[in-house]
């Protein structure tokens, strides 16, 4: 599967995990929180003391969340920043930010009046493979921030602006230094114009069935392509 997969096939994957295997979404959500922190604790930013994540009101936001709890639990100093409508969040997303505020997490709503993240890490977890439109406001000048900001860039499963079906950039993007993929590799990142956005890319495993048991979906998706 190392040509990396659709994001209509990987939601497709989702569902069946969810609906037919019977592992819960928030499952799969705390599957990749804690395996994109245990990399970020074992890599060159495990010595980093303070972490930014700017999280989105979908399910990557929900990934940012539960990852700045467990980092801010591993002792980190963690800032967390939401962008846009919190009611429109997915419920997923919404359970994760209930859980940093019961948890005394340091939350700011993000507007164009934040003038940067002043972190050693700043985690992007504004959209994931949800992305299906060019980016707008509050998340353009969100993305240029993160852009902007002196820290180490990483992007949780996509980085935010990219289509993880093209590798193109949907209006603007986040230039990560590094990509910590959820589960399977994303058909658009192997294209050279998506190089400079991913960066170093690593896909986390999180306990999705084996591709055994995925080859009849990933078939009939591709069949739809
Ligand atoms: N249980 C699951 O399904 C899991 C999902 N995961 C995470 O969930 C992500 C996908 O989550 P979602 O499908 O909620 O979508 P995203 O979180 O990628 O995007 C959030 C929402 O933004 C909206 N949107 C799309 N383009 C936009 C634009 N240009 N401007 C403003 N809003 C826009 C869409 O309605 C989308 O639902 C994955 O990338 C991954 O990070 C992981 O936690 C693994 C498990
Ligand atoms: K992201």
């Amino acid at each position: 599967m190392n040509e990396g997969l659709a994001s209509q096939t990987i939601k497709a994957i989702d569902t069946y995990t969810i609906n037919e295997v019977g592992i819960p979404s928030l499952v799969l959500m705390e599957r990749a929180a804690l395996a994109i922190t245990e990399e970020l604790l074992r890599s060159e930013s495990g010595s980093a003391a303070s972490f930014a994540v700017i999280c989105g009101t979908g399910n990557n936001g929900g990934d940012g969340l539960a990852i700045g709890r467990i980092l801010h639990q591993a002792g980190k100093t963690v800032d967390i920043y939401l962008v846009g409508n919190v009611e429109k969040a997915s419920d997923e997303c919404r359970k994760q930010l209930r859980i940093a505020k019961n948890l005394g997490l340091s939350i700011e709503f993000f507007d164009e009046s934040t003038e940067a993240f002043h972190a050693d890490v700043v985690l992007d977890a504004l959209f994931g493979i949800g992305l299906d439109r060019d980016v707008e406001e509050p998340h353009k000048t969100a993305i240029e921030r993160i852009n902007r900001s002196h820290g180490q860039i990483v992007a949780v499963d996509v980085p935010s602006g990219l289509s993880a079906d093209t590798g193109g950039a949907l209006g603007t993007a986040v230039k990560a230094d590094t990509t910590l993929t959820i589960g399977f590799m994303k058909k658009g990142f192997s294209t050279k114009e998506a190089k400079p956005y991913i960066g170093k890319l690593k896909v986390m495993a999180i306990g999705y069935p084996d591709s055994s048991l995925l080859k009849d979906i990933i078939k009939k998706e591709q069949a739809n392509d």
